[in-house]
């Protein structure tokens, strides 16, 4: 099922490319259909969602924001240890963001001039929350604090109806626990283009983050512009580095724990010990057979499971560099000593204790992370990606005037003399 493929260095960046897709695009008249979706619910607004939300979540709303009385009686649904657990993850990953807080700075002013930077949050940030096929408590913390933890005012969530027209009721104490201030029901592309342009219920945002399937994405990329957002990520991705010795059983439930996501999701293998591949193979097949979603994990598996085999490790950090994986698990000794061959990756995971689900979940680092290869050029969402800076600049006349000759030099360079007069005006030559 897991396909075993030999690497050798000669021909690595050949081989790897062969075998790693790197966009997800299975149906060529996707934007089509988004676009039309977009352009449908900027023209018609509630209405359009009304449809939308009957088309593909099968369910005919009455209202599309949550009530307060919807928010009530889920969280009567959930338990107090429920809520207890949600809590202290939500404790965490508050505390890890916490320390992204970057802060206004300003010079004193003694050289006669002020240079700085302020620091501001966005107003109004838009999270979408997936909810095709499972529900996801632990993406509304993710997303919804750090957004507070940066000072949003405004953070409305929205997320697809369950067939009953309700939203689970995890989801719903998540967002009360995260402090999300409105919750609405929609999804897919017709929910992106509601947060962007606005609808009668939903007021425009000025950002949307969060993860969702191919339709999200899409629509996410072409809002992009009009509002900002955060990445266009792609189904899950896990790929473990493991040596001699490692622990099979570990490895095989950490790459089925991604694989159990989507079709589409990825779980590779790289080590340098053949006995090891096989015998991940073996664990593989052995507990998919005991998931409960073991289809969508076996298609996932079938489709984009791979374990590459490599002379040695040195090869398996360049193929984990050049894949640039959303999450790289080293099951080696000692793996701090290695961390700094890592030079792509959305998230490390350090030694056999630390599987992947501990950051999805719990240990306090952001979970929506670059996927299929953008971790070459992009990070995980953070405090940062709710703030934005404006630039302050102060000069005395005495620093001006000692300035004076450069400035209006350069604008002779650009033949802009309108800019060259701003500076003489004040000293009347
Ligand atoms: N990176 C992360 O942090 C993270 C976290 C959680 C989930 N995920 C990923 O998010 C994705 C969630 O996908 P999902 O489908 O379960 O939920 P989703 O909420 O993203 O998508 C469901 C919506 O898709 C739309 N849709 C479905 N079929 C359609 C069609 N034929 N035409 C137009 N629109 C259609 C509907 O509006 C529906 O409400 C998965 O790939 C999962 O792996 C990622
Ligand atoms: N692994 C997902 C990000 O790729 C996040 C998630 C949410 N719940 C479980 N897992
Ligand atoms: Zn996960």
């Amino acid at each position: 099922m897991m396909k075993l493929i030999r690497v050798d260095d000669k021909r690595m960046d050949q081989i790897v490319s062969a075998h790693v897709k790197r966009d997800y695009d299975p149906y060529e008249d996707i934007d089509l259909a988004v676009q039309k979706i977009i352009n449908d619910v900027r023209q018609n607004g509630d209405q359009a969602l009304f449809n939308y939300t009957k088309q593909f979540d099968g369910v005919t709303l009455s209202s599309i924001k949550v009530s307060e009385s919807e928010i009530e009686e889920a969280l009567r649904q959930v338990s107090e240890q429920e809520k207890a657990v949600l809590q202290k993850a939500a404790d965490n990953i508050r505390r890890f963001h916490e320390k992204q807080l970057e802060k206004t700075w300003l010079d004193d002013g003694t050289q006669g001039m002020i240079l700085g930077q302020l620091i501001r949050p966005i107003e109004r940030a838009g999270l979408y929350i997936p909810g095709g096929k499972a529900v996801y408590p632990s993406s509304v913390l993710m997303n919804a604090i750090p957004a507070k933890v940066a000072g949003v005012k405004y953070v409305v969530m929205v997320t697809p109806p369950d067939q009953s027209g309700s939203v689970s009721p995890y989801t719903l104490a998540a967002a009360q626990i995260a402090g999300v201030d409105e919750i609405l029901k929609a999804g897919g592309a017709q929910a992106i283009g509601a947060l962007a342009f606005g609808t009668e219920t939903i007021n425009a945002v000025d950002k949307i983050v969060g993860p969702g399937n191919i339709f999200v994405a899409r629509a996410k990329r072409m809002v992009f512009g009009h509002v900002d957002i955060d990445m266009v990520a792609g189904p899950s991705e896990i790929c473990i580095i493991a040596e001699s010795g490692a622990n099979a059983k570990y490895i095989a439930a950490d790459l089925l724990s991604q694989a159990e996501h989507d079709e589409e999701a990825s779980a590779i293998l790289i080590t340098d010990s053949l006995p090891l591949a096989e015998e991940v193979q073996q664990e593989v097949i052995h507990q998919l057979d005991q998931l409960e979603r073991k289809e969508i994990a076996a298609a996932s598996m079938q489709n984009h499971g791979k374990i590459f085999i490599v002379d040695h490790l040195e090869s398996a950090f360049q193929i984990a560099n050049q894949i640039a994986p959303e999450h790289l698990e080293l099951m080696i000794s000692e793996p701090t000593l290695h961390l700094a061959k890592v030079r792509h990756a959305g998230a490390v995971f350090l030694g056999e204790y630390s599987p992947e689900p501990l950051g999805d979940y719990f240990a306090g680092p952001n979970h929506t992370l670059p996927t299929s290869g953008t971790a070459r050029f992009s990070s995980p969402l953070g405090v940062y990606d709710f703030l934005k800076k404006t630039s302050v600049i102060h000069y005395s006349r005495e620093q001006l005037y000692q300035a004076k000759g450069e400035i209006t030099a350069l604008a002779r360079m650009e033949g802009l003399t309108a800019h060259e007069n701003a500076i003489h005006i004040r000293f009347d030559d």
